[in-house]
């Protein structure tokens, strides 16, 4: 079977993890026989360099006709400066609003051989974490009105009850494949869009009995994940908090540039990205860590293609590679080898 795959590197380490994720999908066509179909597009910084704009048409039409999307990262210092729709980052909110994947799908676990580089105490790590940041992506403060007067600048947090109830569903359809459990994030003691967030997950929740509800305000949840991370199993929230506390769960399970993610909408049509960003500090030293990107490219096979035994595949050469010692520079301790972007990826190819 044909799929069609659209690609963007996008700007700093993007075009170094994407390569290697790449490398793995071609040897999964080989192992497996699929032939995958890549047409790389551009998108941000690099994208603004050669046409001028972040988001060329063609781009969003070659997405449009492909099965599924994979991106590196966007945006940069160079780019820094440009007003907030000239920037990179605006190509990908438009990409995610464009394709309508108002569900980003951020699973954080810990893996055991990993533990050790968790920066928590050794009795919080002992219990793990396995959980599933389900982040409302369409919405929120980052597509509501804005605008900067003088002095005065706004950025409103909106949302409908439609794009709670959606994003919702999504969040209990997975606990019920889980351990049937959502605790939703919002700040209901403050925000409006939080009180409506609140009743709307609460109405939704009557659908799946056998899910249990709790909800946390965003500022306890940060906490709580670093105090007992092992008390979640799907959390679901808006926009901007999803984001933070994605980012925040990533360090617990050793480091950003290991977790994946997947978005999503009404049908199997994805984008695939690592949840971390363009990491300009260390791109084209061969730093980044690869492992977002390619357990992106298993959630990829999974969710998009059905790919259940492939998309299982990837996962164990990872875990195999992992386990067998192979660390990038974030997940070293003190005197382990340290090796580069490539050759994690050659590695991981090689075990699959
Ligand atoms: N999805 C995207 O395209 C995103 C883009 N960004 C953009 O990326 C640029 C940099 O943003 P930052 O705030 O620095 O966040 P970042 O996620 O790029 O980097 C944060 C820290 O994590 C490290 N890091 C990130 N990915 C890594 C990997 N794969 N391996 C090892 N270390 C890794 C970086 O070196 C840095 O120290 C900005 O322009 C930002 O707007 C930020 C987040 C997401
Ligand atoms: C442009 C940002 C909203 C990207 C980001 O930080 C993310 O999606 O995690
Ligand atoms: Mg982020």
């Amino acid at each position: 079977m044909k799929y069609k795959i659209a690609v963007i590197k996008g700007d700093g380490i993007g075009p170094e993890i994407v390569d290697e994720a790449i490398k793995v999908l071609k040897k999964m066509g080989e192992k497996y026989n699929h032939n995958f179909e890549f047409t790389e597009v551009l998108a941000g910084g690099i994208a603004i360099d050669k046409t001028g704009k972040n988001l060329p048409e063609e781009t969003l039409q070659v997405c449009k006709e492909s099965d599924a999307v994979i991106l590196g990262a966007v945006g940069g210092p160079k780019w820094d400066s440009l007003p907030g729709n000239e920037r990179p980052e605006k190509a990908l909110l438009a990409l995610r609003k464009e394709l309508n994947l108002y569900s980003n799908i951020r699973p954080a676990v810990m893996f055991d051989i990993l533990k050790d580089t968790c920066p928590l105490k050794p009795e919080i790590v002992e219990g793990g974490m396995d959980i599933v940041i389900v982040r409302e992506l369409t919405g929120g403060i980052y597509f509501g009105k804005k605008f900067t007067e003088g002095n005065y600048a706004c950025d409103c947090m909106e949302y409908s009850k439609y794009e709670i109830e959606r994003i919702a569903h999504q969040a209990f359809k997975i606990a019920q494949s889980r351990n049937k459990h959502v605790t939703s994030v919002d700040k209901a003691n403050v925000l409006e869009t939080s009180r409506l967030w609140r009743k709307t997950v609460e109405e939704v929740a009557k659908d799946y009995p056998d899910v249990k509800l709790n909800h946390l305000y965003v500022d306890n949840a940060a906490m709580q994940l670093v105090v007992n991370p092992k008390q979640f199993d799907v959390i679901v929230t808006e926009n901007m908090f999803g984001d933070i506390l994605s980012d925040e769960a990533s360090m617990i399970t050793g480091s950003i540039g290991l977790l994946p993610s997947a978005s999503l909408g009404d049908n199997n049509f994805g984008m695939y990205e690592p949840i971390h960003g363009s990491a300009p500090d260390i791109a084209g030293q061969g730093k980044a860590n690869p492992i977002a990107t390619i357990l992106s490219i298993s959630m990829m096979l999974k969710y998009t293609f059905g790919l259940q035994s492939e998309s299982d595949c990837i996962e164990n050469a990872v875990k195999k590679t992992l386990s067998d010692g192979h660390r990038t520079a974030d997940i070293a301790r003190k005197g382990e080898k340290i090796i580069t972007t490539v050759e994690m990826g050659n590695i991981i190819v090689e075990s699959i």
